[in-house]
Formats: structure tokens, sequence, C-alpha cells
């Protein structure tokens, strides 16, 4: 009896699943067909949101209806929808294809969404437009609404998943290329972030508090009849950490980064256009201008980039941008125009120095995992005497000997030692009177020091020669791990 009874319930649950999901087609499949006469009797509105304004420029709305239809369930079930990779590890993002349509629901009201793209013979482009298809009767009901909710969803999307790019201007301009967008993407991948860096923890916060009261200050900036921009010169030597905290204001900010090369832009109102092209929230990055302004390398005018950093063109462009400098040496700079450096052009000014005991400890930290050990002591003391290297050797150092953070250590103090060896041979030189500064000394002499931050260039050969000898001594003692770093050296 009790077998009797099982095997009914079982077959009876078998033939409701069957029944469940025979009937959930079937109500899908009448829906369908539903909209289908639907759509054929009812009266529609077609709207465009096009990707480009009237001025060429970026329709911001355009991008707001990309990341919302992207967000939305219905692309699962919408035809040609594309599978990209995602950020994380194993994730798909789906994205809406070229002429494809997004059925969307809104207060009860259907509409569907077509990406329509077409080539322009004449200028050689691609046209991008969203066509919105909305019923006569819902459009006056819903639309003011819809367009809210687009851009808060849109919002809320991007604040909870924005993948920050890396734009480049890889291109010079030529006659076939004008009418294109110059700059090429890619994803930004640097890994540094704020907490990585190592500054001092002081200056850390100021830089930190400083970029985020930027970003609630729009309605101060416009008060004030301002853009909404603020310019940073960051400072130092070579290898001092001032790319990667490029990346890691961008990290903290959300910003995409764009990225001048001047040597590619061939005059000021190429400089203009390329700016023209940037988006708002985004950081416009001119790396090693001391050298573009010195060495005359670029076509750009110094009146062309005062303009761009005054913000003159950018005001043109949206709002909401941070323009970043570096330079080895300001010196130059002041030399030449000290105007380029005046309050209002540049507001924060941040030095990146070579390593010092604190930057020391933060590198321990992050590359060794240290926080503390008996040689930081002697480390301490070698700081004292002046002897310093770059954050990038020092780095460099501890992660070619990450698998013995005793080695890294000797290693650092080794290093730091060749360091104050080879200073006080130079500034011996210079007591002597050997060198002469004019352009015949300086190639002679280039193998002792070569001039501007890169005066440790033979130091660290030497410092490479000193790692082999205490790798290849350790390595009788440490066994398997030594594998390891030797591979390390030769990355
Ligand atoms: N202050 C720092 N904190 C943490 N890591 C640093 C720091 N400075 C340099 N590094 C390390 O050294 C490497 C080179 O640094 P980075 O390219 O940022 O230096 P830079 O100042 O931009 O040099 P350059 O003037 O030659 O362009 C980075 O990969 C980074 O890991
Ligand atoms: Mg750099």
């Amino acid at each position: 009896m009790v077998f009797f009874l099982l095997l009914f319930s079982i077959v009876f649950l078998f033939v409701s699943v069957r029944l469940f999901l025979y009937r959930t087609v079937l109500v899908h499949r009448l829906k369908k067909w539903g909209n289908w006469i639907e759509d054929r009797v009812c009266d529609h509105q077609l709207l465009k949101v096009p990707e480009l304004d009237e001025n060429n420029q970026e329709n911001m709305f355009y991008r707001k209806v990309y990341t919302y239809l992207n967000s939305l369930s219905t692309i699962e079930d919408s035809d040609n929808t594309n599978l990209i990779s995602g950020k994380k590890l194993n994730s798909i993002i789906l994205c809406v294809d070229d002429d494809q349509t997004v059925v969307d629901t809104f207060l009860g009201a259907r509409v569907s969404w077509t990406n329509r793209v077409e080539w322009i013979e004449e200028t050689n482009v691609s046209k991008k437009t969203f066509l919105l298809k909305v019923k006569k009767r819902d459009k006056r009901r819903i639309l003011q609404s819809y367009i809210q909710h687009i851009y808060r969803a849109s919002e809320d999307v991007e604040s909870r998943c924005k993948e920050l790019k890396l734009y480049m201007n890889t291109t010079t301009l030529t006659d076939d290329n004008r009418s294109k967008n110059r700059w090429s993407c890619v994803r930004l991948t640097h890994p540094a972030t704020i907490e990585t860096i190592a500054m001092d923890s002081d200056l850390k916060k100021k830089v930190k508090s400083d970029l985020e009261s930027f970003l609630k200050s729009k309605q101060y900036y416009h008060r004030l009849g301002r853009v909404w921009k603020r310019s940073y010169l960051l400072y130092g030597p070579s290898g001092t950490g001032k790319s990667s905290f490029i990346a890691a204001m961008a990290k903290l900010l959300s910003y995409d980064v764009y990225e001048i090369d001047l040597s590619k832009v061939v005059d000021d109102s190429d400089l203009k256009t390329l700016l023209l092209r940037t988006k708002t929230k985004s950081l416009i990055v001119v790396e090693d201008l001391d050298r573009f302004i010195t060495s005359k390398s670029t076509t750009v005018t110094i009146t062309g980039l005062l303009n761009f950093m005054d913000g003159i063109i950018t005001s043109c462009c949206g709002d909401e941008k941070l323009m970043v400098f570096t330079m080895n040496s300001k010196e130059q700079i002041e030399k030449i125009d000290s105007s380029i450096l005046r309050p209002g052009r540049i507001d924060v000014h941040i030095h990146f120095p070579l390593c010092n005991f604190n930057s020391f400890k933060t590198l321990a930290s992050n590359c060794l995992g240290l926080k503390d050990h008996k040689l930081f002591h002697q480390v301490e003391e070698i700081f004292h005497t002046g002897s310093t290297i770059s954050p990038a050797e020092m780095s460099e150092i501890m992660i070619a000997n990450r698998g013995s953070p005793n080695r890294a250590l000797k290693s650092v103090i080794t290093a730091l030692q060749i360091n104050g060896d080879a200073r006080k041979t130079v500034s011996r030189l210079h007591h002597d009177d050997v060198l002469t500064m004019d352009d015949s000394s300086m190639t002679e002499t280039s193998n002792v020091f070569v001039m501007d931050g890169n005066c440790n260039v033979p130091v660290v050969k030497e410092i490479q020669k000193l790692y082999g000898l205490i790798r290849m001594k350790s390595s009788k003692k440490i066994g398997p791990s030594d594998q390891f770093s030797g591979s390390m050296e030769r990355s």
C-alpha cells in the first residue's frame, strides 16, 4: 500500500512539473503573440538617442542608455546579445549588439530599444543611435520618469562595476584619420592603489581628502563660475611612483585615464580636438611635461598648452576632470616660463622623493609582508647617512628576493651602501673639478653618472652583480625556494 502511494506521488510530481513547464512555454508564446499583435494595432512613437550631439560631441544620455540596456534582464532573452568576458575570473558580461532590439517595461508600459548602426560612406565612420519605440498613449505618462529611471539605474551600475579605461593617442593626425576618434583604449589594469603607494602618511591623507572633496564640489565650482576641474603636478626623480600614483588616483575616483602623448600631437588645434573627445569623469594626463618643453619635442606651443591647462577648452567638453602632469624636476620649467606652474593653473604640487625609512617600511610590508625585522634598525641607520635609492629599485630588490626576507633586507642594505659610496665618489669628483658640464665631457663621463635622476644606473648594475653573488651563496642554504628567486631574476 505504502509502495503504491509513493509511486503515485512520484508520478503525480513528475506530471505536474511537466505540465508546469509546458504551461510556462505556452504562456511565454501567447504573450509574444499578444505583443506582436499589439505592436501592429497600437500607434507608436520613435525617439532617437544619437551617440554624438550636433557639435559632434558625446551625448551623455547615449552612454547611460547603453549601460542601462546591458543591465536589463530582458537582454538575456533577446537574440544576438554579445557575451563578453568580464573583469572577474570566468565572469561574462552581456552587451547589446548592432541592430539588436531589447524590450523593457516601466510602470506597466512596454517599450523597446533598437541599437541602430549605420555606415556613412562620405565620412567613413559609423553613426550609432538608440531608437526608443513607445506607445503614444504611454509616452506622456511615462517618458519623464522613465528617463530619470535610466539615469539612476545606469549610474548605479557604473558605480558598482565600472571598468576603468586607459585611452591613448597612439596615432599622429593624418588626412586619413582626421575625422576619426584617435583615442585608442585598453582596460586600466595597473594594480596600484593609494594604499600600496609608499608616501608620507599625512601627505597621503591630505591628497585623499583633497580628491574626495573635489568629487563633492560640483555645485561649489559652478557657483563660482569655474570649470569643475583640478590640476595636479607630480614631480620627482624617476621610479618614485608618479605613474603608479596616477593609476591609484583613477581607481580612487573611478575615473578613466586619457594619457596624452605630446609627441603625437601635431599642433594646438590637434590638442584641442583630442581634448574635445575626452569624456567627463576622467583624468587627463601629460607625462614628462618638462622633457617635452625643454627638448622642444612637441609642436604644441606654450600658449596652446596654457589654454589647455586653464581648462578653457575643457569647459566646452564637459567638466569633472582632473589634470595630472608629471615632471622629473620643476626647475627647468620655472626657468622657461614660471607661469606654467602658477597657482590656479596647477592647484596641487606633490613631490615624490627617493626612499626614506618610512617608505622603505611600506615597501617591506607590501612586497615582503614584513612589519618589523631585526635588520630594520641597520637599514634605518644607513638612511640616516643620507644614502637612498628610488622606491622602484627598492621594490625590485625586495620582489626578486621575496623568498627570503633576510636576504632581501641584506640586499637592500648593500644597495644603499653602494649608493652611499657612489655619492661620495661623485661629490669627490665635483670637488676635484674633474668634470666640466659641457656636452663633450658629458659623453665621456656618462658612465660615471647620468644627469637627471638616472645617476643610479651604473650603481644598479653593480648591485645586480652583487645580487648574483648573494644568491649563489645563499642558494646552498636555502634550497628549493632559491630556484624561485632565480627565475624572478631572469624576469
Ligand atoms: N612610492 C612608491 N610606492 C610603491 N611602489 C613604488 C613607488 N615608487 C615606485 N614604485 C614601484 O616602482 C615601479 C615604477 O614606478 P613608477 O613608474 O610609478 O615611477 P615614476 O615615478 O612614474 O617613474 P618615471 O619618472 O621614470 O616615469 C612601479 O611598478 C612601482 O611598483
Ligand atoms: Mg612614470
